[in-house]
């Protein structure tokens, strides 16, 4: 498979935030590739400088051969991009505001007619199509932004933070929508701080925190170590996190986390039983309402290569209500 982004040593600076500290990575043709980072880490500013919105203050980016550090604009024809916030009309309708998008590309009257009603198809938006773009829903304002940002058919599409914000059953519709893209040939290029989402969706992952990418593999190669493990979630109503460490004194062997919403997690290289660990949280006043088993996911390879808890990702989960 041939590389079609290739970035070297990408960095930039903001007055006292070093936003992205020379990063390196490419992006091969057709794949779909994660740009995976909590709130803060520099995903929007790599995304803005690969696509022409932002100037690097160090480094070279090459989309499909061209030198973009050189020649800005020299492949825009080749990529589509969907900022995180909408850049489309609220005064025109959804079919308009696709006409006018396609008029910047310089299709033609019927072409561009042709293509706003097929791109309102696909993406479940035919009824809506004459109503304003500012009466939409936020669901439908994100899925009217993916359908501008193809209108031309780019060959590499960049995505930023496609289902934040939006209700459960919207955000599925449009991975639906991102996947069949991909599938079609469309290279992807998405960044997103739902860990589920990347799991999901993705080739490969790269995991951005601080400015700096800490590990970049594909989803089943980031996985495997983690393919022996057992985990076991414990939800207990109460206060769970002053008993972590009396479990990890009366369970050694077994590693212990908490997670958002009073979750303790429970980690181990064998089988775990689950039973006397309710028990014993029981038996101190903790009360369990669910222990489950579960498998090991992209979740848990994150919290352990950057250290971070999975809560910094989950408490932005919370607040936007786009996750799975
Ligand atoms: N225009 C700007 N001026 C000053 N600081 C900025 C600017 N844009 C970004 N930053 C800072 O650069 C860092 C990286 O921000 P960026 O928006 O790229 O992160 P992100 O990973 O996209 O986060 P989020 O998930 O919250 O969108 C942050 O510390 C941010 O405050």
């Amino acid at each position: 498979m041939s590389e079609v982004i290739v970035v070297n040593g990408l960095a930039k600076r903001f007055e006292k935030v070093d936003a992205v500290c020379g990063i390196s990575f490419s992006v091969r043709r057709g794949e779909l590739f994660g740009f995976l980072g909590p709130n803060g880490a520099g995903k929007t500013t790599t995304i803005n400088m690969l696509t022409g919105l932002a100037r690097p203050d160090r480094g070279t980016i090459e989309i499909a051969g061209v030198d973009c550090t050189r020649r800005p604009r020299a492949a825009q024809h080749l990529i589509g991009v969907v900022p995180d916030e909408s850049n489309l009309y609220p005064e025109l309708t959804g079919f308009e505001n696709l006409c006018f998008c396609a008029a910047l590309y310089g299709m033609e009257r019927r072409e561009r007619r042709g293509r706003a009603r097929e791109l309102l198809d696909a993406f479940g938006l035919a009824d809506a199509a004459t109503r304003k773009f500012g009466g939409y829903s936020k669901g439908m304002k994100r899925k009217l932004t993916v359908a501008a940002g193809i209108v031309h058919r780019p060959e590499i599409l960049f995505l930023d933070e496609p289902t934040t914000g939006i209700d459960v059953a919207s955000a599925r519709r449009l991975r639906q929508l991102i996947a069949d893209l991909n599938r079609a040939g469309t290279t992807i290029f998405l960044t997103t701080h739902y860990i589920e989402e990347a799991e999901r969706l993705c080739d490969r992952v790269a995991f951005i925190v601080s400015g700096r990418i800490v590990r970049i593999d594909t989803v089943e190669e980031l996985i495997q170590p983690m393919r022996g493990r057992h985990v076991v979630r414990i939800a207990c109503t109460g206060e769970a996190d002053g008993v972590r460490r009396e479990l990890e004194r009366s369970f050694p062997g077994l590693e212990f986390s908490m997670e958002p919403g009073g979750l303790i997690r429970v980690e181990a290289g064998a089988p775990i039983r689950v039973g006397p660990m309710v028990r014993f949280l029981e038996d101190r006043g903790v009360e369990v309402s669910e222990a489950r088993r579960v498998r090991p996911s992209l979740e848990d390879v994150f919290v352990r290569i950057t250290g971070l808890e999975a809560e910094v990702m989950g408490k932005e989960k919370e607040r936007a209500g786009g996750g799975s």
